[in-house]
C-alpha cells in the first residue's frame, strides 16, 4: 500500500474501527486517516484509540482523501451519499462501500452518478489482521484504484475479488456474518465445559485456542477439513460420539439453513434499499 494513500471513513462504528485498527497495526500512518460520524462515543473512541483525525462533517471528511469508505448502516446510506454527492462529484475519489446488500448502481445513483466505486464485504477480524473480504469493482474503477483498495484490505487479511456483484450476497453470508457463527460456537462450548465443572476462564481459553489451532491447521494442511476431522476421530473413541451427535442432530442442515437466511436477507436488503430513491 502506498504511504501517500489518504483514506476517509464515513461512520466510526464496529467495522470502521476494525479496518482502521488493522491498517494502523500494519504500519498505515494515522495522519492519513480521517473519520466522520455524529458527535458520539464512537467518534471520540476512535480518535483516542487510533490517533486519527475526526470531524462531524461528512462532506469535509469526504474531501480529505483519495479513498472514501462508506461505513454507515445501510439504512442511513442514502442520506449520507446524497449529502456528500456534491463534493464527491467535485473531487472524484474512489468510493468504497462496506454496507451489506446495497448495490453499486444504487450507491452510485445516490452519489450523483459516474463515480468509481468498489463494494467490499469485510469482517470484524480485520482488527487483528485476520480479516476476510470479498471485493467487487464497478466499470469506472481503474486498475490503479483496484490495486490500492486491494492493498488496503490485504494489509488486514485476505482480499478476494468476485467477478459478479451478486456473489457478494454469498460472501456476506460466509465471511461477513461468519465471525458471529464461530463466536456462537465458542459461547456454546464454553457453556458446556463450564457445566462440566471447568472454571469459565479456563474453558474459554481452551475453546479459543482449539478454534484458532483448528483454523491454522486447516489453512496449512494439505488435507481437506473432512480428513482433518477423521484424524481426530479415534475409532470407538470420544470424538466419534460427539461428531455423530452433531450429524444426527442435523448440524449440516442447520448450517445450510442459517447460511441461506443470511444470504436471503442480503438479497432482500438490496431490493428494499434500491427502491429508496
Ligand atoms: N459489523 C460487521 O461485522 C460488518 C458490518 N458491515 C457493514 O458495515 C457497515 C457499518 O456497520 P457497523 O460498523 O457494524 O455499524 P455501527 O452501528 O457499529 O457503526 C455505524 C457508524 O455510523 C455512524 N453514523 C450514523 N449515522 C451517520 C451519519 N449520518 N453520518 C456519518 N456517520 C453516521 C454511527 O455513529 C456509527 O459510528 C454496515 O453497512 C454493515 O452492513 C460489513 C461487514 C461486517
Ligand atoms: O449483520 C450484518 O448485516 C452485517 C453484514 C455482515 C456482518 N454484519
Amino acid at each position: 500500500m502506498s504511504t501517500a494513500t489518504t483514506i476517509s471513513f464515513i461512520g466510526a462504528g464496529n467495522m470502521a474501527s476494525a479496518i482502521i485498527g488493522g491498517m494502523i497495526a500494519n504500519g498505515f500512518n494515522a495522519e492519513n486517516i480521517w473519520v466522520s460520524a455524529p458527535d458520539d462515543q464512537h467518534l471520540q473512541a476512535i480518535r483516542k484509540r487510533f490517533g486519527v483525525s475526526i470531524t462531524t462533517d461528512n462532506r469535509y471528511c469526504a474531501q480529505q482523501a483519495d479513498i472514501v469508505v462508506l461505513a454507515v448502516k445501510p439504512q442511513v446510506m442514502a442520506d449520507v451519499c446524497r449529502d456528500i454527492a456534491p463534493v464527491a462529484q467535485n473531487t472524484r475519489p474512489l468510493m468504497v462501500s462496506i454496507a451489506a446488500g446495497l448495490e453499486a448502481a444504487t450507491l452510485d445513483n445516490w452519489l450523483g452518478g459516474g463515480l468509481p466505486l468498489v463494494r467490499v464485504m469485510p469482517n470484524t477480524p480485520s482488527l487483528v489482521g485476520k480479516g476476510a473480504a470479498g471485493l467487487y469493482a464497478n466499470s469506472q474503477v481503474s486498475d490503479d484504484q483496484k490495486a490500492s483498495v486491494e492493498a488496503v484490505f490485504k494489509s488486514i487479511g485476505s482480499a478476494q475479488w468476485v467477478a459478479q456483484e451478486n456473489l457478494l450476497h454469498a460472501v456476506t453470508a460466509l465471511s461477513g456474518s461468519g465471525p458471529a457463527y464461530f463466536f456462537l460456537m465458542l459461547e456454546a462450548l464454553e457453556a458446556a465445559a463450564t457445566k462440566a465443572g471447568i472454571e469459565a476462564g479456563t474453558a474459554r481459553e481452551l475453546a479459543i485456542q482449539t478454534m484458532a489451532g483448528a483454523a491454522e491447521m486447516a489453512a496449512q494442511s494439505e488435507h481437506d477439513p473432512a480428513q482433518l476431522k477423521r484424524n481426530v476421530m479415534s475409532p470407538g473413541g470420544t470424538t466419534e460420539q460427539a461428531i455423530h451427535t452433531f450429524e444426527d442432530g442435523g448440524l449440516r442442515e442447520l448450517v445450510e439453513k442459517a447460511y441461506q437466511a443470511a444470504f436471503s436477507r442480503s438479497e432482500v436488503m438490496a431490493k428494499e434499499l434500491a427502491g429508496d430513491d
